[in-house]
């Protein structure tokens, strides 16, 4: 034979497992991207396609949410470690097992005073925001006349690990998705508001740097404080918050991808996967519900362009 194998490894990669602890009202987020890679005994499957010595890359998958679920998440290491363990001591032909994890790192979104339902917490014990800056964008047109300034943001990721529920929906024969009452609700936000500010003489200039930390904290804070019936409801009390609270704001847009997150069914292995306590969830990238919409202080013109995701 005038070929030979050389090294090979396999399995399944970027697991997107994310669980949620409940401590009581408070929860906490372990949110990773596991990939495993299995070496060992391989040839045959390679040179003959015999699967005899193939623990399949489909169960390995199960395995890393079965083991989010049964051990939960510690660290990433731990959980590596728990993991490549199990592959080579349990599996005879596997000799080594390589886990790679990425973590995605969540801090808690601050409430506000104002809302009564959470006074004297001074975060939302199930709301999170994702570690890393969003992308502040602003867009000025001037006309010889008029300045107008539309100011915004992207790449604002946020969850809810509870106080959502989706159903009432219209039910069709292509309807297969389930009602639910306690789900996780995250998005990533992409959003552009306008200023009621045109550059006309003698009228205040915003204080645009305020304005902006201002109007972010007033959408995180209606995120996290509204109980959702839907994203659409969540992003319309985003948009009437920041309005509301900011004067100098008449128009707001949003563009929020639902980021699905489903609950694994864990049933097969005899294993039990509740939100009530702490569930396994799998963080599905795509396809992805696209929530869009225009919220307007009463009397306001609309201006804001519908696809305003690469102003
Ligand atoms: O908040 C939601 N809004 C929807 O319109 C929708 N559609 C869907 O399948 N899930 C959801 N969730």
């Amino acid at each position: 034979m005038p070929t030979i194998l050389g090294q090979n490894q396999y399995g399944k990669a970027e697991n997107r497992v994310v669980k949620i602890t409940r401590e009581g009202d408070t929860h906490h987020i372990k949110d990773l991207n596991v990939s495993v890679a299995l070496s060992g005994d391989l040839d045959e499957v390679h040179y003959s396609g015999s699967n005899a010595h193939v623990l399949p890359t489909d169960t390995t998958k199960n395995t890393v949410f079965a083991f989010a679920k049964e051990h939960g998440i510690e660290s990433a290491e731990a959980f590596g470690i728990l993991l490549a363990r199990h592959f080579v001591d349990s599996c005879e032909p596997i000799r080594t097992a390589r886990i790679r994890v990425e973590e995605y790192t969540w801090d808690r979104i601050a409430t506000s005073d104002a809302n009564s339902r959470f006074i004297g917490a001074d975060e939302v014990q199930h709301s999170f925001v994702r570690q890393g800056q969003e992308t502040r964008t602003a867009q000025i047109t001037y006309d010889g006349e008029n300045v107008e300034v539309l100011s915004g943001l992207k790449g604002l990721t946020v969850l809810n690990s509870t106080n959502s529920e989706f159903w009432g929906y219209i039910k069709d024969r292509y309807t297969t998705l389930r009602e639910d009452y306690d789900r996780i609700l995250a998005t990533e936000v992409t959003s552009v508001w306008r200023h009621n500010w045109t550059g006309a003489e003698g009228v205040r200039t915003p204080n645009w740097e305020k304005s902006y930390a201002q109007s972010k904290k007033h959408m995180l804070q209606a995120f996290a404080e509204t109980y959702s019936l839907s994203l659409q409801q969540t992003l319309y009390q985003m948009g009437a918050r920041a309005i509301n609270s900011r004067p100098e704001i008449d128009e707001i847009r949003f563009s929020m991808p639902n980021k699905h997150h489903f609950k694994v069914d864990l049933e097969p292995f005899g294993m039990k996967n509740e939100a009530a306590d702490g569930a396994v969830y799998l963080a599905a990238d795509r396809p992805y519900g696209l929530i869009e919409a225009t919220v307007l202080r009463d009397g306001a013109e609309a201006r804001i362009p519908f696809d305003m995701t690469n102003l």
